[in-house]
């Protein structure tokens, strides 16, 4: 599968996707080239409409509909199916959203154990793990709160520590503070930008805000459908 354990994490080679939207079609990404290497944390830019969303769709594995070559942890992903895009998620992959998409009806220590169960691990190392997440975002006392009883900050948190849970090689954020006032948005994302280095995952951040990517690694910007 992986030719050596230094191969980037995501490696994208000339990736494209177009709509057809009411007779007209938009190029959005045509033809873009990116390595992240392991541990990595890259900030990517570019104006509302400029494809971030799409991009990291197509690097999330979750639709089809993209041309080029995507390579996650040094496999091909153009070669497999539903559900081994899916698999390849589960085992290398955690997302964080505008908006958190948290299950209303769990509280926020089930939220984050669910995509641990998943992975087969015994429900007792997966309720250590939220916990310690939780504990870390400052949420040790709101365990068992729902996401409605949850400050726009909080649940936030909550989505970050779900990301997290797994250890994922790679988190993918779109906009993870983008709903947050800015007081809150600057230490949520230093919260998670503390977690992500401390646990070597790499990220791939989507933001409008050049103050909070200048705390990356690196930044990439998209424009006219390319990364410069
Ligand atoms: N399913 C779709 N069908 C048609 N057009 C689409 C679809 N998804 C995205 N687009 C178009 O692709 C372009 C890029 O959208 P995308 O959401 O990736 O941009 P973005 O950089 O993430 O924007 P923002 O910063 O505002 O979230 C937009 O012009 C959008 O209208």
């Amino acid at each position: 599968m992986s030719d050596t354990a230094m191969d980037p994490v995501v490696r994208l080679t000339g990736v494209t996707r177009s709509f057809a939207q009411g007779g007209v079609t938009i190029d959005v990404l045509r033809g873009v080239n990116l390595a992240v290497n392991p541990g990595e944390i890259v900030a990517l830019l570019g104006a509302s409409g400029s494809g971030k969303s799409t991009m990291l769709q197509a690097i999330g594995l979750l639709e089809g509909g993209f041309g080029g070559r995507i390579e996650i942890a040094g496999i091909d992903a153009s070669k497999l199916g539903k559900d081994q895009r899916a698999a390849v998620r589960r085992d290398h992959i955690g997302f964080v959203y505008q908006f958190h998409h948290l299950l209303p009806d769990f509280s926020a220590i089930e939220n984050v154990v669910l995509p641990q169960l998943i992975t087969g691990k015994p429900r007792t190392d997966c309720e250590t793990r939220a916990v310690e997440l939780l504990d870390a975002l400052g949420l040790g006392q709101r365990l068992d709160h729902r996401p409605s009883q949850l400050s726009g900050g909080e649940q936030q948190r909550v989505a970050v520590a779900r990301a997290l849970a797994n250890k994922p090689h790679l988190v993918l954020a779109d906009e993870p503070t983008g709903n947050l006032d800015e007081a809150t948005a600057d230490i949520v994302l230093a919260q998670f930008l503390a977690l992500v280095r401390d646990q070597g995952s790499a990220a791939l951040v989507a933001t409008h805000n050049e103050r909070l990517a200048a705390q990356m690694d690196r930044v990439v910007r998209l424009h006219d459908g390319v990364l410069a």
